[in-house]
Order: structure tokens, then sequence, then C-alpha cells
């Protein structure tokens, strides 16, 4: 109803500024009046933005918005009927204007009821959708339905009065009897058919409060909650950037030596950029945390204005402006979103009411300013010959402008950012997959985590007793622990796993790598944090990189899902060292072999699958040679101890004698001073090792 009722409204505040600023000649005049025509049609949210607020909040919303729409429906009908009922031109000129203002100003109080009211009648789950469907009709489809439409009717009405068509039937008098009925309905609607929007039996008298201090109160809020602050801030950002394009795009489309057509492809093309960021954003980035996503699409929409401060040609325009316009759109969903999600009801009219009536002077003053500033500006530019593209005003303007939003995203983003400490880009792409990033668990760590890995028979297990003695030596506590089975729960998983040899009662693959993850859950919550938080050196035979060699690479299921549900299981911790003891699976098979314990499950697998798992370790190693110590297994037992001992003696030093001085919130960061890149011998081995798995 909303978007079938704002039909007329976007192509009026068009085609009334292009109107004004071709009755003028210079270029500056010609971006005053533009501009000029602009500011005058949103004017009355100055004055009208907090007393709409304070109604929504203090009174019943539904009465509030039933007399908007009757008052409304009243005014537009107005318009054309005192042109019928005879009155001179000048008194219907004047009417209109009168009548448009005062349609202005009721709207204005209608908006924040109404928005305060959605939250109330939808479950918050469905809240982005409901905005989605407003905010696409209304910003997205409508201004361009308006065009289309008011065209047809145009070229209808004169195709069947075949001549000068009478006064009643001009699409615009028609145009607005539509508006004018569209209002009564929604009025009816609203009263009889959404009694909910009345809220909790209705509030006809308003808290007890004094209008002024409701209006303090509302302006506090907004400033002292830092989530609210960002939002507001953020889309102010994102109106500020689209007026300095609309206000710039007439002057901009000349410095491209383009028509007046580009001017409105341009115009149009963020529409439609709007439409889509509205209509298809949600779906392309699923699961990102809206709040991260608010201040990434600002910072999109900034950027986009570069490009268009860039652009050498129209296409390079257009493009521009659908970004900037699926940037703006999708800021102004996740905000609206946001907004009325996480406002208490009490506040949430007046909260609107700022953003509404922020909206529209920003919008104002970025349109009017700029489109004066480049107009003034206009004749001074600077030609590069060769290039052909001109330094214009306007361009600066634009590049003042991206660079402006750029750091208001930025700042919109660390203000409220959900998930401190997960990398951003790393978290975009893994919801636009479905597999968000989580927060890692933080927690005081002080001790130090070092994991053993490889194959079947590298040794680990010798070499995790010879470490644990060497760092007990140093006067460290140390608690020698492995994966799976090192809890009560562990030891029940351990058996599921691996005992059951094949066929039906094996575990499937994914049953398999679920249930790795809960004995790695539980290990890291029980066992490993607890002791790493006393400041223990935590030795572990096995970690997540099993599970992605050999549910990965063996069982050939996803390594990132594979890594994603690991890295749920832990909380995001990862160890400071990982020793790979690096084996050719015929050797360790034939050393676990000659333990004399019967071939586990896994160990019964072919060599096959032994070989993937062991070029998965191989490649873990390459890809982080920091966090890793890679030794060729094959060496004596005695050379390896040695060369582990070395290595974690030197990470115990580097932090620092008195554990305490390790404090850290853990996460996926990497610890504070990461230990330093092998040397000497030890380098040689662990390049032997890698070496020997290309
Ligand atoms: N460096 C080494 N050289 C030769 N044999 C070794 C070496 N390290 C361990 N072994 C032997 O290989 C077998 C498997 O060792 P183990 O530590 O149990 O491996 P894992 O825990 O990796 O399965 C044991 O019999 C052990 O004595
Ligand atoms: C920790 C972990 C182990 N495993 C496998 C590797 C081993 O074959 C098996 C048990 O490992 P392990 O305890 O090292 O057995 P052993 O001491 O007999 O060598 O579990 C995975 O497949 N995924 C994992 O995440």
């Amino acid at each position: 109803m909303l978007g079938v009722a704002s039909l007329g409204d976007w192509l009026g505040l068009l085609a009334t500024s292009v109107f004004a600023a071709t009755q003028v000649e210079s270029d500056a005049a010609k971006g005053l009046a533009f501009g000029g025509v602009i500011a005058v049609r949103l004017l009355p949210a100055l004055v009208l933005g907090p007393i709409a607020g304070i109604l929504a909040d203090r009174f019943d919303r539904r009465y509030t918005m039933v007399i908007c729409d009757l008052l409304r429906f009243v005014l537009f009908a107005s318009i054309p009927l005192v042109a019928l009922l005879g009155a001179s031109g000048g008194v219907t000129v004047t009417w209109a204007a009168v009548a448009t203002f005062l349609i202005e100003a009721v709207t204005l109080i209608w908006i924040p009821a109404k928005e305060a009211a959605v939250p109330n009648l939808i479950p918050r789950a469905r809240l982005e959708v409901s905005n989605q469907l407003t905010l696409i009709t209304t910003y997205g489809i409508t201004p361009v339905l308006a065009a289309a439409v008011l065209a047809a009717l145009d070229r209808t009405v004169r195709g069947i009065s075949s001549g000068e068509p009478p006064a009643w039937v001009e699409p615009a008098q028609l145009a607005l009897y539509f508006n004018s009925l569209s209002r009564l309905a929604t009025a009816l609607v609203v009263f009889f058919g959404i009694k909910e929007i009345s809220g909790r039996g209705g509030r006809p008298d308003g808290p007890g409060q004094s209008v002024m201090k409701q209006f303090v109160e509302g302006w506090r809020f907004i400033g002292k909650t830092p989530l609210v602050r960002g939002l507001v801030l953020g889309i102010f950002g994102a109106f500020a950037g689209g007026g300095i394009v609309i206000g710039t795009a007439r002057f901009f489309t000349n410095s491209l030596s383009a028509g007046d057509a580009a001017f409105y492809l341009l115009f149009g093309s963020i529409f439609v950029g709007l439409a889509i960021g509205i209509g298809l954003g949600p779906m392309v980035i699923r699961e990102l945390s809206r709040r991260r996503w608010f201040g990434m699409s600002i910072v999109l929409a900034s950027a986009s204005v570069l490009l268009l401060a860039a652009a050498i040609h129209l296409s390079m325009a257009i493009l521009g402006a659908i970004l900037v316009g699926a940037g703006a759109g999708m800021a102004f969903l996740a905000g609206t979103t946001l907004l009325g999600g996480e406002i208490a009801d009490e506040v949430r009219g007046r909260v609107f009411a700022v953003v509404q009536t922020g909206t529209r002077i920003v919008l104002m003053l970025a349109i009017s300013l700029s489109s004066l500033l480049v107009g003034v500006g206009g004749s001074r530019e600077l030609r590069i010959a060769d290039l052909g593209i001109s330094i214009s005003s306007t361009r600066l303007l634009l590049l003042a402008a991206g660079v402006f939003g750029i750091f208001a995203g930025i700042s919109a983003f660390r203000q409220m950012d959900d998930k401190p400490g997960v990398p951003v880009l790393p978290d975009l792409w893994g919801s636009v997959r479905g597999r968000p990033l989580s927060v890692g668990e933080s927690f005081a760590r002080s001790g130090l985590f070092v994991v053993f890995e490889g194959g079947e028979g590298a040794g680990k297990s010798t070499q995790v007793n010879r470490l644990a003695a060497a760092v007990g030596e140093q006067g460290h506590e140390v608690v020698v622990t492995r994966e799976p089975g090192a809890t009560d729960i562990g030891v029940r998983i351990r058996t599921l796993l691996l005992s059951d040899g094949s066929g039906p009662s094996a575990p499937s693959p994914r049953a398999e790598a679920l249930l790795y993850a809960a004995d790695r859950a539980h290990h890291v919550a029980t066992v490993v944090r607890p002791a790493l938080a006393r400041g223990a050196v935590v030795v572990s035979d096995r970690y997540v990189d099993s599970s992605l060699a050999y549910q990965g690479a063996g069982r050939t299921l996803p390594v990132d899902e594979v890594s994603w549900l690991s890295s749920w299981a832990t909380g995001g911790l990862k160890p400071d060292l990982v020793v790979l003891l690096d084996v050719d699976p015929a050797v360790g098979l034939a050393r676990a072999a000659g333990r004399g314990t019967a071939a586990d499950r896994l160990e019964s697998e072919s060599v096959a699958f032994h070989e993937r798992v062991r070029y998965a370790f191989l490649d873990l190693a390459a890809a982080d040679p920091k966090r890793y110590l890679v030794l060729d297994a094959a060496l004596p037992a005695d050379d390896i101890a040695r060369a582990v001992a070395a290595r974690v003696t030197e990470l115990l030093a580097g932090h620092g004698t008195d554990p305490g001085d390790r404090t850290r919130a853990d996460g996926e960061t990497e610890p504070v001073r990461p230990p330093k890149p092998p040397q000497d011998d030890r380098m040689s081995m662990a390049d032997n090792a890698v070496e020997a798995g290309r």
C-alpha cells in the first residue's frame, strides 16, 4: 500500500528540479535552481521531524496513522478539485504548493508511527523480509514504475481524446486522484484491518512525561547507545553520498560529454542499484552478521562513489552508480532492520523520526550544496588533453565524498562490530558460502600449546613423551593429552570411531567427522583450555590437522567444511606449534604393525588413503610455515626429540619465564610474539621433509 501510494512522489521531485534547472541559463544558476527546489521540498522535515517522533511514541500509533492518511486523502483530492471548481490559475498553483507542503508534513508524522509499529507486528526473524518489501517498493521499484505509469497514462489520454484532453483527465490530475484514493484505502485498512498496530492495549494517554523531556531523552538515547549512534551516523553517511551523486549527476554527465539522456540513465542506475541491493543483498550475504554488513555496505557505496569520480566512460559511471545504489540500499535495509529489531518500543518512534528527519536534511544539504558547488566550480576545470579526461570540481567533490564515506563506514563498523577479532574478508567469504566464521572464545591464556601430527606409526606417542619429560625437567607444568580419547566422553567416542572394523556398523564419513569434532570440543573445553589458562605446557598427540587430513583429504569431505567444524568445536583455539612427523605410509604402517596391537579402522585403510593424508599434512605445514616444525620421521628418535625440545625451549623463552606476562585474549589471532622461523640444522631437516613430500 505504501509503495503504491508513494508512486508519484519520486517523479515529482525529479521532474520539478530538472524543470527548474532548465529555466535558467548559467551553470551556477542551474545548480542553485536544481538544488533549491529539492531543498524546499525537504524543508518541512526540519520542523516536523522532532514532533513526529514524540507523537509516535506518545499516542496510539494506529490513530496517528489513520488521521494522517485521512488528511492526505483530502489534501491530494483538493489539488485537482480546486482547479475543477473554476479557481483562477494563480490560486490553483498556490493551493497546489500549499497542499503539497501540508502533505509532506503529514507524511512526516505518518512514517515514524508506521516504522515504529512494524517491529511489533512482525516476528524478528521476518523483519528483514518485511523491510525488504517496503524499501524495495518505496525506493527501488516505485520511482521507475512512476515514470512508466505517468508516461503510459499521458500517451493513452492523448490517444483517446485525440487532441487536448479535458482538464480532469490530465495525467497529472488522474495521478493525484489515484494518490488520494490510495490514502483513503490505507486509512481504512489500518483502522479496521490492523488493530494490532495499537500495540499492548494502546497508549491513549502516553507516558506521564513532558514532551520536552521525551524529546531530550530520545536524543540522549541515540547519543549514548553505540549501536544506535553507529547506525544513525552510517545511514546519514550513505544518504550524503547518494545526495552528492544526485546533486552532481547533471554536471558529471557533462564532464563525460554525455547528454541529458545520460543523466536520466545515471539517476535511474542508482535506483536499479538500490533495488538490487535491497532485493538480492540478503540472498548473497546470507548469514553474515547484519552489523558487519551495514558497515561493509557503506564502504561499498563510498568506494563506488570513488569509481564514479574516476569514471572516464559512461559505462563505468553507470556501473559506479549501480554499485552506489546497491551499497546504499543494503546499508539502508540492514540499518532499518537493526534499528527495528534492537530498539525498545518506547523510544522507537523517536529514533525513527531522527533517522527520517536526518536523512532528509542530509539528503537536502548534500544535493543542494553539491549541485551549487559544482555549478559554481563547473567552469573551472583542468583538462588532461592526452587522456581526454577533465578534472572538474564535480570529480573532486565525488572523490572527497567517497573518501569521507569510506571513513564513515569503517568507523560505523568499528563501533558496532559484534565479531571482534574475526577477520573481515574471510568472514564475508565464509558467509557467502553459508558458513560464517564464529567468534573465537576469548580467555586469558598463558601456557603453550604444542601439537604432534603425522601418519600412523610416525612416532608421535614416542615424541610426545620425550618432549613432556624434557619440558618437565625445565620446571614447567606439562599436560600430556591426545585426540581422540583424552576424556571419559572421549574414550567412549574413540571406541565408536576406531573399534568395530568395517561394514554397516562403521560411522559414515560425516558422522566420523562429527564424532572427532565432538571429542575435540569436549577435550578443548575440559582439558586444554583450563591447562593453558593455568599456564601449563599442553602437549597433544593429534589435533585439528588430523581431521583436515583424515576426514578432509582421506575421506574426501570438503576440507573447508571440516575446518569450519573444527574451529567451531574449539572456539578458534589454535596451537602455538605443530610438530609434523612426516613419514612414508609404508614405513609408518609397518612400524605401527610392529607394536603388536591389531590395526584399527583407520590404520586398515588403503595405502592411497594414507598417501592423501600425508600430503594433506605437508600442505597444511607449507601454508603456515611459522607455526609448523616439519621433521623427517625416519630420523633417529633422539635427533627428533632434540630438534623438538630446542624449538619448544625457544618458544618458552620467547614467552618470557613468567607465564603471567603472556595473558591474552585468544581467538583466531596469532600469538602476540610469533615463533621465530627455524634456524640452523633444524631448518635443513624441515626443508628435507617438505622437499621429500613434494
Ligand atoms: N624415530 C623413530 N625411528 C624408528 N622407530 C621409531 C621412531 N619413533 C618411534 N618408533 C617406533 O615406531 C613405532 C610407532 O611409534 P609411535 O610413537 O607409537 O607412533 P604413533 O604414535 O605416531 O603411531 C613404535 O614401535 C616406536 O618404537
Ligand atoms: C584426531 C583424529 C584422529 N584421526 C584418526 C587417526 C588415527 O588413525 C586414529 C587414532 O589416532 P591415534 O590415537 O594416533 O592412534 P595410534 O596411536 O594407534 O596411531 O584416529 C582422525 O581420523 N581424525 C582426527 O581428527
